[in-house]
């Protein structure tokens, strides 16, 4: 079984698959996306379960503007939606929800519900969600630099004093004491991080799953924590 001590504090997730599943069962994209959120909700509470704090979610990259009008559409109804009709449920639960990536491109109505819900649920005990929306690791690198940069500017901190730490408090994950994610889950078999938390990521585990996003579900997610309780973790010193 789990052991408690041994769960990851923060699991990241880039869910991938979901056309490719809607495809092999002949529907639209659209409901592989619909799919792939109610796959997300059913994690949340095994997250709560198993004492998982942190739990970053790849919504909506940076790259994924260039897909069909329709299909972008969709995915923001979908994101607004998921904030809208959980709410309630994250207010019941405990959850807090934050959002990283640069909303301002998002829809108005996304905006307004992104900062409402990162308000309401900002002192929620329980399991922190993080939605990465527009969100890109490059990007999220650029604008921590830019901050530091105007600091330097305006004599707040000199450029000698520009550490790791201060690095991580100007990039958007700022938002969790946890910002290293400690195991990495990838579904659909792809391997790679599509410019997800690039500096994040330096010494987490990574687990990819062939399984398609809306086929990844408890069984799935316990054995990729399986997976990581019997990794050692030497952050490159210790012998084996
Ligand atoms: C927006 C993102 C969460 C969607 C992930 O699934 P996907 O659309 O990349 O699906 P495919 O990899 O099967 O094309
Ligand atoms: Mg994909």
């Amino acid at each position: 079984g789990l052991s408690r001590e041994l769960v990851p504090k923060h699991v990241a997730i880039i869910m991938d698959g979901n056309r490719r599943w809607a495809k092999d069962k002949g529907l639209p994209s659209m409901a592989g996306h619909s799919a792939g959120a109610r796959s997300l909700m059913k994690l949340v509470p095994l997250c709560c379960k198993w004492g998982i704090k942190v739990l970053t979610v790849y919504a909506f990259s940076t790259e994924n503007w260039v897909r069909p009008q329709m299909e972008v559409d969709f995915l923001m109804k979908l994101i607004e939606r998921m904030l809208t009709e959980e709410l309630e449920n994250f207010m019941r639960n405990g959850i807090r929800v934050s959002v990283i990536g640069e909303s301002a491109k998002l829809p108005e109505s996304v905006q307004k519900w992104v900062t409402k819900v990162t308000e309401a649920t900002k002192n929620n005990p329980r399991l922190h969600l993080i939605l990465a929306i527009n969100y890109g690791g490059r990007n999220d690198i650029v604008q921590s630099c830019q901050s530091i940069l105007h600091k330097v500017k305006d004599g707040l901190i000199k450029p000698e004093d520009v550490d790791e730490t201060v690095i991580c408090q100007e990039l958007q994950t700022k938002c969790t004491e946890f910002p290293y994610p400690d195991l990495l889950i990838r579904t659909s078999g792809e391997l790679r991080i599509s410019n997800f938390l690039i500096w994040q990521l330096a010494y987490t585990e990574f687990y990819f799953d062939e399984s398609l996003w809306p086929d990844f579900g408890e069984r799935e997610f316990a054995k990729a924590l399986h997976s990581f309780q019997r990794r050692q973790r030497r952050f490159g010193g210790q012998d084996a």
